[in-house]
């Protein structure tokens, strides 16, 4: 692949370290293609902006982590080491969503791999003055060393939708392509937390658990399937029905990520008081369901959602991040195992710790429109389930 299939023995090696720059590159290699790593003192760090607007989200659904807390762990003193891997880094979703993790300094290694195109996205990335040092992984040879040590991987890699298309259309290619990538997380870093993106997620997430249950790696703790975007868009769209501003809007949302699978719970958001009629909730609804497709609309053949994808991503990122450091109260939606319902994967909030999901919580009281939606989004969701554990066990 690419310019490591030209180097003798393509193992990354440190060459040199001073104290502002890592020298990552190929021993005895003119060819290689060094990645300069900057090393800039926290206090540098032009995060501040875009880290309390991530801190101030981070809570979907609620979040009560109190500012001297939040302090504390973001301290460059105090902040443990945490690697993160991004799968799919040179995509459309994997290229903002890694410079939004070179900005949060709860990283300290940032992992990107993909089967083409990350050496310029590495280097790139890597010259903003934050406190991670990045590293470019191109090709399978290379996908076990951008794995090792890491604490969480984010994997956006696959092919995304085009006009005319559902999620599930994308199964036949996404699904060897999770297949493969969870079968190296099982071997190089089976302890990570793993935040699914790739779609179908509904089946994406299932392919998962049956490919760590056959390596014996399972813990039903540490995989989510990403719908952050999800409560974004609800929160976005609730925000300006209700004329209030979108960053102090909850929205709770449930089910799954596709179609009428996802259900939002208007009736459970906060600030209380919009009196929004029941017209303009079941319009909420449906322009939530179907969020995706009015991207994929706009961009007429060019792909999904991938920047307000990036955002999401970084946004669920952090917060199994602040999880694993041990700040306290940090709620997020996401699609994981559980048993809420009679479905063994589902959509809700969950609390996040230092295991990765410490509770998942249950659904509230929902409205007659939401116990309908609910009962409605049952079998589609079993099916895509069902198709996701068939496949993991065929292939
Ligand atoms: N969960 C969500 O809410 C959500 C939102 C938006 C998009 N998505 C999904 O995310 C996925 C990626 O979307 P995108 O717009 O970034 O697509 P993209 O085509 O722009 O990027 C995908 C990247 O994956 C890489 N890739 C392909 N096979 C790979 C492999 N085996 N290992 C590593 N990398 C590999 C490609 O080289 C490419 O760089 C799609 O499946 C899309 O449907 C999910
Ligand atoms: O709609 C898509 O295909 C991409 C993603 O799932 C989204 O919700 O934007």
């Amino acid at each position: 692949m690419g310019y490591t299939s030209r180097l003798p023995r393509p193992r990354l090696t440190t060459l040199k370290w001073s104290s502002q720059t890592l020298i990552y590159g190929y021993p005895n290699s003119r060819k290689s293609l060094p990645f300069y790593i900057p090393r800039g003192p926290a206090s540098q760090n032009p995060f501040t902006v875009l880290e309390s607007a991530l801190r101030r989200s981070s809570s979907t659904c609620t979040s009560s982590s109190s500012s001297h807390l939040v302090r504390r762990f973001y301290s460059s003193e105090t902040t443990p080491e945490r690697k993160v891997t991004v799968l799919g880094a040179a995509g459309g979703i994997g290229q903002p969503l890694a410079l939004l993790m070179k900005l949060n300094p709860l990283v300290s290694r940032l992992a990107l791999y993909d089967i083409a195109g990350t050496p310029g996205v590495a280097a790139d990335v890597s010259h903003i003055n934050t406190r991670s040092e990045v590293s470019g992984y191109m090709g399978e040879e290379q996908l076990g060393h951008a794995l090792e040590g890491s604490d969480v991987v984010i994997i956006p890699a696959g092919v995304p939708r085009k006009p005319g298309m559902t999620r599930d259309d994308l199964f036949n290619i996404n699904a060897g392509i999770v297949k493969s990538l969870c079968t190296a997380i099982a071997k190089y870093c089976p302890n990570a937390l793993v935040n699914m993106i790739s779609n179908p997620v509904n089946s994406t997430v299932p392919i998962a658990a049956e490919v760590f249950k056959k390596a014996g790696t399972y813990d039903e703790k540490k995989l989510f399937g990403v719908t952050t975007l999800d409560v974004v868009r609800a929160k976005t769209f609730f925000a300006g029905k209700a004329k209030v501003s979108p960053s102090e809007v909850n929205v709770p949302v449930v089910g799954g990520h596709a179609g009428i699978t996802i259900l939002p719970l208007f009736s459970q958001a906060t600030p209380k008081g919009s009196n929004l009629s029941d017209e303009e909730i079941v319009a909420l609804t449906k322009r939530t369901q179907d969020g995706g497709t009015e991207v994929v609309e706009a961009k007429a053949g060019k792909g999904s959602a991938t920047l307000s994808m990036a955002y999401a991503g970084a946004v669920f990122a952090d917060a199994c991040l602040k999880g694993l450091n041990g700040v306290p109260d940090i709620v997020e939606c996401s699609y994981v195992q559980s048993t809420i319902t009679e479905l063994p994967f589902f959509a809700s909030k969950v609390r996040l710790g230092k295991n990765g999901v410490e509770e998942v919580l249950g659904l509230g009281p929902l409205s007659d429109y939401e116990k309908e939606g609910l009962e409605r989004l049952k079998s589609e969701l079993k099916s895509s389930i069902e198709k996701g554990i068939k496949f993991a066990n065929q292939n």
